[in-house]
C-alpha cells in the first residue's frame, strides 16, 4: 500500500514530505526533484515571493546512491525566506513584544475564499495566521517532490509519462479538438510562459492574465494531465473507494482551490446522446485492439482500459483579491477590508504541475496494488506475467 503524508507551514523552515510503500529500486536524485519544483515554479502570472524564494531539496531518507531502498522516503525542502519569520513561526514560545509589524500583527480580518475565518472557528484560534500557513498552497511543493518519486515507479516499470497542462485561463481557452500534447512535448510546455500548447490560446491567456493584473483582479483555469502507456486494469470496479475515476477526482480536488473534475469529456459526455458518448472497439491495422475514440479519458468501470489518461481539474481564481474584498475585522465584528499580502495573480500552470504529481501517484498505487512487488525488477516480472496471460482475443 502505498500512502504519502505532508507536514509543514507556508512561512516555516521547511515543508516534510513522506511517501510510505514505494518498492526499492526506484531511480530518485536530488537534482531530479529540484528541477520538478523548478516547473512549479513557473507560470506567468504568479506573484513575487516565486522570484526570490528557493526550494532547498534535501533527501532524508528511504534512497542511496540514486535508488529507493524499500523504506519511507522522506524529503524535506528548506525555505531560504525562514531568517524572517524565524520568530513569527518559532516553534518555541516567543516573547509577545516580538510579534509586530507586516509578519507578526495579529491577522483578523480574514479573507474570502481562504480557510481562514472557519479555520479559526473551528481551531480557537483569535487570528487567521496560524490558519493561513498550513492551508497555504505552499504545501504542494512537497507533494511535487513525492511525485517525482511515483513517476519514476510508473516509468520505470510500465513505460508510463505524464504530461500536464493548461486548458484555460479565465474566458482564455483551448479550442475543443486540439491535438493533445504528447509525452517529448513535455519541454515545450515547460517553456510556454502559461504551460499551454496552442499558441493562439498561450497568447490569450497572457493578455487576460495581463488586463485582470490592471483590474487588480485574480483568474482561476482548468488544467488537464495526461497519462501515456497505462497497462489496462488499474483500479476496480468491485468497491466505489477502488474505482480509479473517484481516487483521482479525490486527489485532484484535494489540492488548493479545486473545485471540479471531470474524467475525460466529462461534463460534456452528460449532454451527448449514447451513441456518441462511448468509444466503440475495434481491431487496428495490426489486429490489436483499440477504442475509435477515447471519450471516456481512458477509464471504464472504474479501471484503465489502456488509452490515453485524460483528467481536468476546474480551479477557482486567486482568493487573496488586490483589490480587496469585504470581510469582517474579528476583534470588533465590524465590517473592513480582508488583509492583503502579496499574492499571485493567476497559479493555473503551477497548479497542472501539481496536479501531475498527484497523478502520479495515484496511479503508482494503483499499479503496486495491481502488480505487488518489492523491487522495480519484480513489478516488471509481474506485469509482464499478467499481460502475457491476457487472451489474445482480449489485446
Ligand atoms: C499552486 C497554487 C498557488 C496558489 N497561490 C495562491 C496565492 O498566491 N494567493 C492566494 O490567495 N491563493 C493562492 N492559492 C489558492 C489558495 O491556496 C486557495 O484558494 C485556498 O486554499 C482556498 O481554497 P479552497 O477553498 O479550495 O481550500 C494557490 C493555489 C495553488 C494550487
Ligand atoms: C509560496 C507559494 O505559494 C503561495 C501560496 C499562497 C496561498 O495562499 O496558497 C499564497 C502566496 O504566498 P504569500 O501570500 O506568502 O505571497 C503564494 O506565494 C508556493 O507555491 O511555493
Amino acid at each position: 500500500m502505498l500512502r504519502w503524508l505532508t507536514a509543514g507551514e507556508s512561512h516555516g523552515p521547511a515543508l516534510v514530505a513522506m511517501l510510505e510503500g514505494m518498492p526499492a529500486g526506484v531511480q530518485v536524485t536530488t537534482t531530479q526533484i529540484g528541477d520538478a519544483l523548478a516547473r512549479r515554479r513557473l507560470g506567468y502570472g504568479r506573484g513575487a515571493r516565486m522570484k526570490f524564494e528557493q526550494d532547498e531539496v534535501s533527501i532524508l531518507g528511504g534512497v542511496r546512491h540514486g535508488l529507493t531502498q524499500g523504506g519511507p522516503i522522506a524529503i524535506e525542502i528548506g525555505n531560504t525566506e525562514w531568517p524572517k519569520w524565524e520568530k513569527v513561526m518559532a516553534a518555541d514560545p516567543v516573547d509577545p513584544s516580538v510579534l509586530v509589524g507586516a509578519r507578526g500583527a495579529a491577522l483578523t480580518r480574514p479573507r474570502p475564499g481562504h480557510a481562514d475565518l472557519i479555520g479559526m472557528t473551528k481551531y480557537g484560534f483569535d487570528e487567521a495566521r496560524p490558519v493561513l500557513e498550513r492551508a497555504s498552497a505552499r504545501e504542494t511543493a512537497a507533494r511535487v517532490a513525492l511525485g517525482v518519486v511515483a513517476a519514476g515507479f510508473l516509468e520505470q516499470v510500465a513505460g508510463v509519462r505524464l504530461v500536464s497542462h493548461v486548458v484555460a485561463i479565465g474566458e482564455a481557452e483551448v479550442p475543443e479538438g486540439t491535438e493533445l500534447p504528447g509525452p517529448d512535448d513535455v519541454s515545450h510546455l515547460d517553456a510556454d510562459p502559461v504551460r499551454c500548447w496552442d499558441a493562439a490560446s498561450s497568447a490569450a491567456m497572457v493578455a487576460e492574465i495581463d488586463q485582470c493584473h490592471k483590474d487588480g483582479d485574480t483568474l482561476g483555469g482548468v488544467v488537464e494531465v495526461l497519462a501515456y502507456g497505462l497497462p489496462p486494469g488499474l483500479g476496480s470496479y468491485v468497491q466505489s473507494d477502488r474505482r480509479l475515476d473517484a481516487r483521482l477526482a479525490g486527489v485532484l480536488m484535494g489540492i488548493q482551490a479545486m473545485k471540479g473534475v471531470e474524467v475525460g469529456d466529462g461534463f460534456r459526455t452528460a449532454r451527448r446522446r449514447g451513441s456518441q458518448a462511448h468509444d466503440e472497439i475495434e481491431r487496428d491495422g495490426e489486429g490489436d485492439l483499440r477504442r475509435r475514440t477515447n471519450r471516456a479519458g481512458g477509464v471504464e468501470g472504474g479501471m484503465t482500459n489502456g488509452e490515453i489518461l485524460r483528467v481536468r481539474a476546474a480551479m477557482k481564481p486567486i482568493s487573496t483579491v488586490p483589490r480587496a474584498l469585504d470581510t469582517i475585522d474579528t476583534t470588533t465584528g465590524d465590517a473592513a477590508k480582508a488583509i492583503h499580502q502579496r499574492s499571485d495573480v493567476c497559479a493555473v500552470p503551477p497548479a497542472a504541475v501539481v496536479a501531475e504529481a498527484m497523478v502520479a501517484l495515484v496511479l503508482a498505487q494503483a499499479l503496486l496494488e495491481k502488480v505487488g512487488g518489492d523491487s522495480v525488477a519484480e513489478s516488471t516480472r509481474n506485469l509482464a506475467a499478467y499481460l502475457d496471460a491476457v487472451p489474445a482475443t482480449q489485446r
